[in-house]
Parts: C-alpha cells; sequence; structure tokens
C-alpha cells in the first residue's frame, strides 16, 4: 500500500467511520484472502453488510480500469442474499477506493453481481475460488495478495456465516423411498425451501443462509466455500472457530474430519496452513495444536501425556483474557504429518459408540485447535515504537516484535438426538441435549444482543460447552458454522430445528479483531530468545575453546538450538507435505505422546532415567502383549460376518424349506398314504375273491369228481342196458329171423295175467299193423317187461319208452322197417288205426291220421333217442 494510500485509510482496529449513504461491501475479513468474503448479510439485524448505496456507475474507461458499482439498499433478507460479490480472481490485487462522494469503487476484478437481473447466472468453481472437487487439496501455491487496503475499508462487525449442508440419503432414507423434501435451486446457492407437498410440515418459508450445500458437494467444495476464509483469518491473526451442528448422523464429523478418500475441514485446513506457511517468506510462524473433549460435562485433554487411554480431566477457569483451560497439553508441530499424527492418537481416545442412527456416532464434543504465533522476519517493517507498552505493561524494546497470536478452533459437536434404545446412550444423549439446549439459548441471546434487545444476562457458565465458546462467542472470533441436514422427511422435525438454530446465529454479530502484540510471553518471542541467547553463548564457547565437559554441554546447546530452530517455520523451514506419506495415519509412539516436549526441556540425566523407566515399561508391556496373545489363542474363533450373514442365510432357507414341507410335502405324502391305503383295500378284496374262487374252484373240483364218477356208474348202468338191449335185439332179430317167424321161444311167453293184462291195456304202440309181421308194443310202462302177444295171432313185441329209446337208436331202422314195416303208433282216439291210451289221449297227443303217424313216428324216434322219457310224453 502506498504512503498516500495509507494516509487516506483508518488505523488498524480503528471503526472505519463510514458515511450515512457509505456501506461496507463485504464483511470485515482478513486482509491477505483471496478470495474475499462472498456474501453480505441477509438478516436486517446487520445492517452493514448489505445496506450501501454506490450511486453512480462509471465504465472501465471512466474508472481508468475502475468499474463504479451501484448496489441498492436491500429491504428485505430475500433481496439481500441476490447481493452476491464475485471473489477475486487469484493474481489479482484488488483496489478498493472510494470516490469524493466516499462511494465505494472496485475494479473490474471485484465484480459485482446482481443475481436478480442474472437469473442464468452459475458461479463456477473457479469463479468462487473453491477447490477442485476430486483433488481435495488446497492449493499449495496460493498468490497472496496485499489485502490491507481492503481490509481497511470494511466493517467493523462481521455475522457469523452459516452454511447448510444437505447430505445425501443414506441406506434406511432410501428404503423408506421418500426422496429428499429439500429444494435448492441451481441457480441461487442460498436458498432453501422444503418441497411442496411434504407431508407432516406446514413449514414454507424460504430458508436463506450464506450457502446452501447440496448433497453432492463434497468436502473439498464445503471447504472452500464455509472454512477457507476462516482458517487463512487465522493465519492473519484472528481468532477462528469453524463449528459443524446439526441431529446426530446428519454428517458433521464426515464434514470435519471426513475420510482418506474424501478429506474433512480439518485435514484440508493443516494442508491450507502449511500451504500458507510456505507462500509468506516474510513472516515466521510457531504452531502449537491442542485437542480435547467434552463428555458428559467432563473436559479431557485428548493429547494428555499421560498415557491413560482417555486422556486426562481438565477445568476452567476465568482469567483476564476470559475462559482458561487450566493444563490443556498443547504440542508443537512442524508439520502436516505432525499434526495428522496428533489428531489420530487424539481420535483414537475419542468417544463414540453405535446409536440407533449412527454406528459411529461422536459422543462428545471435540475442540481441536491450532495455535498460531507468527512474526515478521524484516525486522525493519515491523518494529514497534520504542516505548511502547506490551500487553503485560512492560515497556517494548527496540529487540520485541509485533506476534500475531490466534486461534484456529475447530469443534465437532456431538448430535442432539432423540431416546436411543440404549442406557448408556441416553444418559450421554441427555448431557449431549442439555448442552446444545444451552447453546441455543446464548445464541438466541447474543442475537437479541445485536438486536439492540434488552439482554440481562447471556446463560455461558450454564454448560461448560458454551462456557468453552464463550471466548470466540462474545465476539473475539471469526466464526463459520456448517448446519448438517439429513434429506429425508422422516428427520424434517430435527431438520427444521436445525435451520431455526442456523437462523438464529446469522443474528449473532462478532466483533473479531486481529490479535497483533508484543508479547514476551508468546512462544515464539521466547524461542527467539533462547535461541539468540544459545547462539550467543555458542559464539563465545568457540572462541574460548573448552575440555570434554565443556564439549558435552556445547553438544547439548547445539542440540537444543537446533531443536528450537525446527519449531520456527518460515517458508524455507517448512516440510513440503507428502500426500503419499501413509505413516502419516500412524499414531505417534507412546513414549513421544507422554514427553512431548522431551526433546527441548528437560536435562540429559533425567531423560535418561525416564529412558530406563520407559525400557522396563517396554518390557512389561511386550510380556503383556504375549500374554494377551497366548490368551487370544485359547479363545474359539469369533466367526466373521459373512458367516454370521450366511449361517442367518441358512436358517432362513431353513424356516422356508419348512414351510414348504408343511405346505407342499404333507398334502402329498397324504395323497400317498390315501393311494396305498385303496391299492392294500384293493389287494385285500381280491384275496378274499381269490380265496372264495379257490373254494369254488375245490367244490368244483368236488363237483366234478362227483360228476366223474356218476359217469362212470351211468356208463356202467348204460353199458348194462346196452348189453340187455343188445340181448332184446338179438331176441327180436332171432324172433324177426324167418326161420323163426313162428318160433316165439326168443320171446317170454305170455302169462295168462299177463294176457289179461295185455287185453285189458292197450299198447302205447302198436308197431307194424301187417299180418306178417309181429307186432311191437310199446307200453308207458317204464318196467321193461316186454311181452308178446298176438290179438290176431301175431307176435307182439312190447317195450316200455326208455328201453325202447335205447333199443331204437341202436337199431338198423332200414333194417327194422324191413323187418316190421312201416312204424306206426296207433291209438284209440279218433283214428281206429292206431291204438293210443287214454293217458296220452288226455295228454293232447292225439294222433289224427296214419300218415302223420308216420312221420311223428320218425320223428319220435329220433327224439326219443335224444331226449327224455318224461319229455317226450
Ligand atoms: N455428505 C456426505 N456424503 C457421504 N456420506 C455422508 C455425508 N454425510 C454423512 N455421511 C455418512 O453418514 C454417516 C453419519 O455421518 P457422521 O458420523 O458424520 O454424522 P454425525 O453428524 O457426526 O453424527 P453424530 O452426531 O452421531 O456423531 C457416516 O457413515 C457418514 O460417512
Amino acid at each position: 500500500m502506498d504512503a498516500h494510500a495509507r494516509s487516506r485509510m483508518p488505523p488498524p482496529h480503528q471503526t472505519p467511520k463510514l458515511s450515512s449513504r457509505s456501506t461496507p461491501l463485504v464483511p470485515k475479513t482478513p486482509s491477505h484472502m483471496k478470495s474475499p468474503p462472498l456474501t453480505t448479510s441477509h438478516n436486517g439485524n446487520t445492517p452493514h453488510h448489505t445496506s450501501g448505496s454506490i450511486s453512480h456507475v462509471l465504465s472501465p474507461k471512466e474508472g481508468g480500469g475502475s468499474t463504479r458499482l451501484k448496489i441498492k439498499s436491500a429491504t428485505t433478507p430475500e433481496a439481500k442474499s441476490r447481493l452476491l460479490v464475485k471473489p477475486i480472481p487469484a493474481g489479482v490485487k484488488a483496489q478498493m477506493q472510494r470516490n469524493s462522494n466516499n462511494e465505494l469503487l472496485a475494479t473490474p476484478s471485484v465484480r459485482l453481481v446482481n443475481r436478480a437481473k442474472t437469473p442464468n447466472y452459475e458461479p463456477t468453481l473457479a469463479d468462487e475460488g473453491w477447490m477442485s472437487a476430486d483433488s481435495h487439496q488446497v492449493n499449495s501455491n496460493p498468490t497472496m495478495m496485499d489485502f490491507d487496503d481492503y481490509e481497511n475499508e470494511m466493517a467493523e462487525t462481521e455475522a457469523v456465516l452459516v452454511s447448510v449442508r444437505v447430505r445425501p440419503p443414506n441406506p434406511v432414507e432410501l428404503r423408506s423411498d421418500a426422496g429428499c423434501v429439500w429444494t435448492m435451486p441451481e441457480h441461487d446457492q442460498h436458498l432453501l425451501k422444503l418441497a411442496k407437498g411434504t407431508e407432516g410440515t406446514r413449514e414454507d418459508r424460504d430458508w436463506i443462509f450464506d450457502r446452501i450445500l447440496p448433497p453432492h458437494s463434497d468436502n473439498g467444495r464445503v471447504y472452500g466455500t464455509s472454512a477457507r476464509r476462516h482458517v487463512r483469518s487465522a493465519m492473519e491473526g484472528y481468532n477462528a472457530v469453524i463449528f459443524a451442528y446439526g441431529q446426530t448422523a446428519s454428517g458433521k464429523t464426515h464434514t470435519l474430519s471426513g475420510s482418506s478418500s474424501e478429506p474433512g475441514i480439518i485435514p484440508l485446513s493443516i494442508t491450507d496452513l502449511f500451504s500458507q506457511i510456505r507462500s509468506t517468506p516474510d513472516r515466521e510462524f510457531l504452531l502449537r495444536a491442542s485437542y480435547l473433549e467434552l463428555y458428559n460435562e467432563t473436559i479431557i485433554d485428548l493429547l494428555s501425556p499421560s498415557g491413560s487411554s482417555t486422556g486426562a480431566e481438565l477445568h476452567l477457569s476465568e482469567g483476564k483474557k476470559g475462559v482458561i483451560i487450566n493444563g490443556l497439553t498443547e504440542i508443537a508441530v512442524r508439520s502436516e504429518l505432525d499434526v495428522k499424527r496428533l489428531l489420530r492418537s487424539g481420535e483414537d481416545r475419542r468417544k463414540v459408540g453405535a446409536t440407533d442412527w449412527n454406528s459411529r456416532s461422536s459422543r462428545s464434543h471435540c475442540v481441536f485447535r491450532i495455535t498460531i504465533e507468527s512474526r515478521s522476519r524484516n525486522s525493519a517493517v515491523e518494529e514497534p515504537p520504542i516505548g511502547a507498552r506490551t500487553p503485560g505493561g512492560r515497556l517494548k524494546t527496540a529487540g520485541d516484535k509485533m506476534t500475531r497470536i490466534s486461534t484456529l478452533s475447530i469443534i465437532d459437536l456431538a448430535g442432539s438426538e432423540k431416546h436411543t434404545s440404549s442406557k448408556e446412550r441416553n444418559a450421554e444423549g441427555k448431557h449431549i441435549n442439555q448442552s446444545l439446549l444451552t447453546l441455543k439459548l446464548v445464541i438466541s441471546k447474543l442475537a437479541d444482543l445485536a438486536s439492540k434487545r434488552n439482554v440481562t444476562h447471556v446463560p455461558y457458565r450454564d454448560s461448560k460447552l458454551t462456557r468453552l465458546l464463550q471466548n470466540s462467542l462474545s465476539g473475539d472470533a471469526l466464526i463459520s458454522v456448517i448446519c448438517t441436514v439429513s434429506p429425508s422427511h422422516l428427520n424434517l422435525a430435527e431438520s427444521i430445528s436445525t435451520l431455526a438454530f442456523a437462523q438464529g446465529l446469522k443474528r449473532v454479530v462478532l466483533k473479531a479483531q486481529k490479535k497483533e502484540v508484543v508479547d514476551p510471553q508468546a512462544l515464539i518471542q521466547q524461542y527467539q530468545n533462547e535461541i539468540a541467547e544459545l547462539r550467543a553463548q555458542l559464539l563465545e564457547k568457540e572462541t574460548v575453546g573448552g575440555n570434554k565437559n565443556e564439549r558435552e554441554k556445547n553438544e547439548a546447546m547445539e542440540k537444543r538450538l537446533n531443536e528450537l530452530k525446527s519449531m520456527i517455520l518460515t517458508s524455507v523451514t517448512v516440510n513440503s507435505p507428502d500426500m503419499n506419506d501413509n505413516t502419516a495415519m500412524v499414531p505417534p509412539s507412546p513414549a513421544k505422546m507422554k514427553y512431548p516436549k522431551l526433546e527441548y526441556d528437560r536435562p540429559s540425566a533425567e531423560l535418561l532415567e525416564e529412558l530406563h523407566a520407559e525400557q522396563l515399561h517396554r518390557a512389561e508391556l511386550e510380556d503383556e502383549v504375549a500374554r494377551l496373545k497366548a490368551e487370544l489363542a485359547t479363545r474359539p474363533i469369533e466367526p466373521n460376518k459373512e458367516i454370521v450373514t450366511l449361517r442367518n442365510e441358512v436358517a432362513e432357507l431353513r424356516l422356508i424349506a419348512d414351510d414348504y414341507e408343511r405346505h407342499l410335502l404333507e398334502p402329498s405324502r397324504k395323497v400317498r398314504a390315501d393311494v396305498e391305503k385303496e391299492f392294500n383295500d384293493k389287494m385285500k378284496n381280491l384275496e378274499n375273491q381269490l380265496d372264495s374262487k379257490k373254494i369254488w374252484a375245490n367244490r368244483l373240483d368236488e363237483n366234478v369228481r362227483f360228476i366223474t364218477q356218476e359217469n362212470k356208474a351211468l356208463e356202467m348202468r348204460c353199458k348194462e342196458a346196452e348189453s340187455k338191449v343188445t340181448q332184446i335185439i338179438e331176441f327180436i332179430n332171432l324172433a324177426l329171423s324167418p326161420s323163426n317167424s313162428n318160433d316165439h321161444s326168443g320171446l317170454l311167453p305170455i302169462s295168462e295175467e299177463e294176457s289179461d293184462y295185455a287185453s285189458s291195456t292197450p299198447p302205447i304202440f302198436n308197431i307194424n299193423q301187417s299180418d306178417e309181421l309181429p307186432a311191437l308194443v310199446v307200453t308207458d310202462d317204464f318196467s321193461p317187461s316186454p311181452l308178446m302177444m298176438g290179438n290176431n295171432g301175431k307176435s307182439t313185441l312190447t317195450l316200455s319208452a326208455s328201453k325202447m329209446r335205447a333199443t331204437f337208436s341202436q337199431m338198423d331202422l332200414a333194417n327194422f322197417n324191413d323187418k316190421f314195416g312201416t312204424l306206426s303208433m296207433s291209438g284209440r282216439g279218433n283214428n281206429n288205426n292206431g291204438l293210443i291210451n287214454k293217458q296220452q289221449h288226455n295228454r293232447g297227443l292225439g294222433i289224427s291220421n296214419h300218415k302223420m303217424l308216420r312221420e311223428e313216428s320218425n320223428f319220435a324216434l329220433a327224439e326219443i333217442a335224444a331226449g327224455d322219457d318224461d319229455e317226450y310224453y
């Protein structure tokens, strides 16, 4: 800044006297920033930020390269949000000037964009100084701007920078399938609104914040918009606080710590700090880190050398400079690697636990703090005026320099949460919720205070969290808050509560000031003094020479000198970052943790003694490790997750199989049983039938046997009859023979009685009516009593019907006819030619004429041969 310009500027830390018409364009911001503050406040309670008016707009030509812009006063929060100050591109020096009317002029590099008039305006990553999304590294060679001119035009007050980050839906929310309830118009990165038709709320507000970070924003982008400015402010001597606020599992830890693939704000800040040192050759720095957690209202030093796994408890007290944390371990760091190691060891001690919503939930509030001391390396520039007083009241000497002392605090608040299913988690949750409630109350009181409302008491002391933040909240720091919300309707109430808190934060007014003092207590000053002393002593020793003891002392002094020098970081001495160095993730050794100041604070004898003690302790630990290993070897191997999952699957499949068994196999078994039963019944039935048929067959066999016997008997009888018939035939033939025509000797003589009988009982048949032939008489008498009779003196053969049948069948009828003439039957019916007995007549067998009789006789003969006696009649 040239002398002329300087003379126009108000001195540092002095409220710039702006005319009522003039208004600062941007909030107060450290001077060196590549990307000056972007947004104005959206809140009517911080009028300095947006109510400016520049009356006349000059063309670049008119302004000799400067563009004059007019900003109208914004009257509503919505209108205010539409004013966006574009950042100054890297490498371009900002020149903020006022014209004769005290109106603010900007060079073309500081562009003011009325977003309302350029609806399609799309800020690019480069425009906004964001880091590339795929590289999470901070620009290692940023162009440091001479920002003093710019800074001096700024307001004395600053609003909290409030960003809202909506995280992507998690698997549970995806399953609920309701999508994101928040809409974030792409052309307006300040506006957040509930999606139309969201159930369960009447909320219809436009939520306006400094930056809305939609779900696809990565940590690099979040850092660029919401943290980088504060980190660089801290390098410039401002206390800066960055914290994340939101319900549990909304993404606070992801935003601040991130992961190895997507580092969060803390690792990105560290990288940025060291890259700032590398690019600031005219200053030297000393960095110290501390890390504490607030768990169940107890403050625990996560870097304490106590060696315990939890860290030492700390207490707060009030001092002149505000709240002091007594005994907090601060460890000087020389490289990114040092810081990351400390972080890692602190994180190992942090309380995390699984809740119903987050498997690794932070159960405590955590504050990671880097204290930055820096001095100019150019003694000519910043030598304070001789006789000026130091903060302790001591008069400054010509050797004292102005030292900037500031802190960068990054706070991961535990998430506000609902009742959980675990008792321990509930107890923690009570403390967490209580402290967050107090924080809200404090914020609301501070907002009232900023609105000039009557506030008698700000309840900082009601919780340790607000006491820890008291210095920062009461205005001594620049604050950026990243409020994290879930995209899901499942968490709508909590998200709205978070946004209400964020809205309250916007009303808080800060009065952060750069702390640049001559402070002999500043560690960097002490180190420099010691370095100077050691150098002088060594120089003296060199000239004097000395014995062995002296030489050892010299060596020790030299070592100490080198150590001290290594603590003072300059653009030359600071290590270049080695991004591939995996050892960054390795926690420091316990010994190093236990004695952080080992190298430069303590005499060597003491150190040797402690080394010995450490060696003993190490031996003990090795024994313990061996014991634990042995114990581990005897333990049953826990099934790994995959096996457990597979087991569960098997159990499920078993259930399904049982189900199948019940629903499918059971009925089929029943059907089979039914079929088998039916088959068996049929078999039994058939067997019974077979048995009864066998009985029948046996009976039939018996019958056959019986019939066969009968047949045999009948055959016998037939044979007998045949022989008798043969006899008869022989007799007849004999009787018929001509030689014996008168010889009736073959015939049985008819007794007198028989003769009577024959005359009284007419024969049935009177065969052969001719006179020459003997007559054959067949009677219906079954008695085989052939008798000869001759009423006309002729021989008569009388046969019974049954005898006649057997006889005639064997007779030579032709011969018979020759012998006996025509067989005729006669009766006493109406035909006097034949004889028929009364019995036959009664049975209707009367023969009507002779011819018929002959035919009938032939027929009868045949029938007689085949038929039965009875049927014949
Ligand atoms: N922006 C994001 N992108 C991807 N994953 C995210 C994002 N934000 C959060 N997550 C994931 O959601 C889970 C919960 O996030 P995180 O632990 O950061 O929540 P939290 O707010 O810190 O919760 P708590 O208060 O319980 O500690 C983590 O698995 C994290 O990786």
